[in-house]
Order: structure tokens, then C-alpha cells, then sequence
């Protein structure tokens, strides 16, 4: 694979920016990797990890002379870092991200980004219930979708190149608005994870079932469910305040679709039950028939409570 970034600045080296590092080094795509992080005790075990070539807990210092950079950040930060970075951008990079919402790092990055440079909002849909330093791998985002909500100036050439990045990743690259963007994944992602955060937090608070017979007893749906909400709490949280009226209109629409469920279980209406049932089943089939890899490492993984 050749270069095509002199030097890549990643700011944020938690499961997102460590795993960008491993396949960034992997394919050798840049010269030079510098590892940015705020705390010194991250930065330390991203060094040990061997992540990057040079390291610094300044932003600001990080992004000097880099072509790409690449901010990993938790949504909720977004804003913070694009200050920190402005004064030091080289004319003509790209500065892009991961965050999992986007109108709202648009919205917290755009007006501090100067004129000569290229900001291009980026979602790999790709990750883990893991977070830090230690839980990057490389192949992570191998046949995974990365989504840009390219804003309306952006240069196709910059584009084109930052495509390039994630198809040498082994991304599928598409575009769409930020809005629409929100919207989609606050049902496909963002909803999921705040329901399994919910039963597990309903089955923790019972007080006729214990947790040690949660645990004994817990069939590998509740375990789905656990997986998804042991995901890091300041990403999860970021996310549900920076896709607030997103997640709220999904929610609504949830709610609802479950009163329907409750009624029809309290009256006995099987045939409105087995109709729901069946045609969420086709669902996944469709999902299997589409080419996404279900049994891929990060789709539905065994949770580490099935090893014993
Ligand atoms: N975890 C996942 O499965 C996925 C996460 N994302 C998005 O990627 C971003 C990063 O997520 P993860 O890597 O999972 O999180 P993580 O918690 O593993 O890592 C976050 C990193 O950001 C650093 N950080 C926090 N505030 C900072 C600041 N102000 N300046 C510099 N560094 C700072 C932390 O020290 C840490 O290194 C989030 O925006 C998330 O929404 C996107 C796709 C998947
Ligand atoms: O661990 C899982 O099942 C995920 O869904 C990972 C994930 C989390 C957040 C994203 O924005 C994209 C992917």
C-alpha cells in the first residue's frame, strides 16, 4: 500500500484512534503518526502500545505539519479540540472525525476551522462495546461503512482523497446530510444502546430477582443486551445530548410501537403478536442476504460472560 498522507495527526487514541493507528502503520499509509491525547496516562499506554512515532497531550502541537488529522474524540469534546487546533492547521489539510452524531460536531467544529483548510465530518460504523488505548485492533473497520456528511463547501478533491483513506481501511464509503445521518443512526445505533442500558438497568434495580440470579440465569439475549451496555457512559452520553431531538422523535415512535405490543399481549391478540414477529424475523434476513457479516468479530460477539 503507498503513502498518501505525509503525517497523520490522531487526536483521541481510545478504541477508534488505536485502531486507526494499527491499520495506519499495517498499510503503511503515512510517514509519520502523531498520537495526541488529554490525559498523560493514556498517552503513556499508547506509547507503550507502540500507536504512533511521536507523542503529545497538546492538540495543538499534534496537528503542526500533519495532512490529515483525524479527531476521536467524544462528541461532547468536539468543540474543545477544533479551538485547540485552529491556529496551528497547515493550509490544505483535512481534518476530519469519528463522532458517532453529526450535525453537532458540525456545528461545534465548522466555525473555528480556517478558510484554507478542509473539514470533512466522517462515521465509520464500526466499534465495540470496549474503550481506551488497549482495545484498538487492526481490520476493524475491514467491510464496514464509514459515512461523510461532507458540508456544503467542501472540495472534491479533498474528498476524494480522505474516500481513498477509508477504502485503503477497507471501508465502503457513502454520503449523506448530517441531519439525515442523525436520524438513521439514532435508530439503527443510538437506540439499541439506550434500550440495553434500560433493561439492564430495570433487571439490576428488581428487587424479587437477585443479581446473582440475573448473572446464573441470564440467557444470551439479556447477554446481547449487557454487552451493548457495558459501552463507555461519557461516549453514550455524549451521544444521547449532542442527537437529542433525533433520539427523542425515535423514542417517541418506540414508545408507541411498544404500547401496541403491551395491549395486544394484555388481550390475548396472538395474531397481532405472531405479525410483529414475523415480519421483524425478515429483517435480519435481509441484513444476512445484503453481504453484512453478522458473525464478523464486532457483530453480536460472544459476550466475554459465555467464556466462563
Ligand atoms: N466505540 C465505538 O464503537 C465507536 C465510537 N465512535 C465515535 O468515536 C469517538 C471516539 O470513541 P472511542 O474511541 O470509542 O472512545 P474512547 O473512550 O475509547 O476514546 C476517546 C479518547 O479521546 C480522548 N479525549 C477525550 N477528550 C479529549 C480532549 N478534549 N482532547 C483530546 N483527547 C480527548 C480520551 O483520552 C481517549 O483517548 C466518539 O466520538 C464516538 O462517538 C464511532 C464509531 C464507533
Ligand atoms: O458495539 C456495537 O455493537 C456497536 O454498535 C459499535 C458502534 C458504536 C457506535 C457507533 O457510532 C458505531 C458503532
Amino acid at each position: 500500500m503507498s503513502v498518501l498522507f505525509d503525517r497523520i495527526a490522531l487526536i483521541g487514541i481510545g478504541l477508534i484512534g488505536s485502531s486507526l493507528a494499527h491499520d495506519i502503520r499495517r498499510l503503511g499509509l503515512t510517514k509519520e503518526i502523531v498520537v495526541a491525547t488529554r490525559s498523560a496516562d493514556t498517552l503513556k499506554r499508547a506509547e507503550e502500545l507502540g500507536l504512533g512515532d511521536r507523542y503529545t497531550t497538546s492538540s495543538a502541537e499534534a496537528v503542526k505539519h500533519a495532512d490529515l488529522i483525524i479527531v476521536s474524540v467524544p462528541v461532547g469534546a468536539s468543540e474543545s479540540v477544533a479551538k485547540e487546533i485552529a491556529g496551528n492547521l497547515q493550509p490544505g489539510a483535512i481534518v476530519t472525525d469519528v463522532g458517532s452524531t453529526k450535525a453537532s460536531v458540525i456545528a461545534q467544529m465548522q466555525p473555528h476551522m480556517p478558510e484554507n483548510v478542509h473539514f470533512i465530518p466522517g462515521h465509520p460504523l464500526a466499534g465495540t462495546e470496549k474503550s481506551g488505548p488497549d482495545a484498538g485492533f487492526p481490520g476493524l473497520f475491514e467491510g464496514r461503512w464509514c459515512i461523510f456528511t461532507p458540508v456544503a463547501e467542501t472540495d472534491e478533491t479533498a474528498l476524494k482523497r480522505l474516500r481513498g483513506f477509508w477504502e485503503a481501511l477497507g471501508s465502503k464509503v457513502d454520503e449523506m446530510d448530517a441531519e439525515h445521518h442523525d436520524k438513521v443512526l439514532a435508530i439503527v445505533s443510538h437506540l439499541p444502546h439506550i434500550i440495553a442500558y434500560n433493561i439492564v438497568g430495570t433487571a439490576d434495580d428488581l428487587e424479587t430477582v437477585t443479581e446473582s440470579e440475573v448473572i446464573k440465569y441470564s440467557a444470551s439475549g439479556f447477554r446481547d443486551f449487557t454487552r451493548l451496555a457495558a459501552s463507555d457512559p461519557t461516549m453514550w452520553r455524549d451521544v444521547c445530548l449532542h442527537n437529542r431531538d433525533a433520539i427523542l422523535e425515535m423514542l417517541a415512535r418506540f414508545s408507541e410501537d411498544l404500547a401496541y405490543l403491551q395491549r395486544a399481549i394484555r388481550w390475548g391478540e396472538g395474531d397481532k403478536i405472531f405479525e410483529l414477529f414475523t415480519r421483524t424475523r425478515a429483517i435480519r434476513r435481509s441484513i444476512v442476504q445484503a453481504g453484512q457479516d453478522v458473525d464478523a468479530p464486532d457483530f453480536g460477539r460472544p459476550h466475554p460472560l459465555d467464556k466462563k
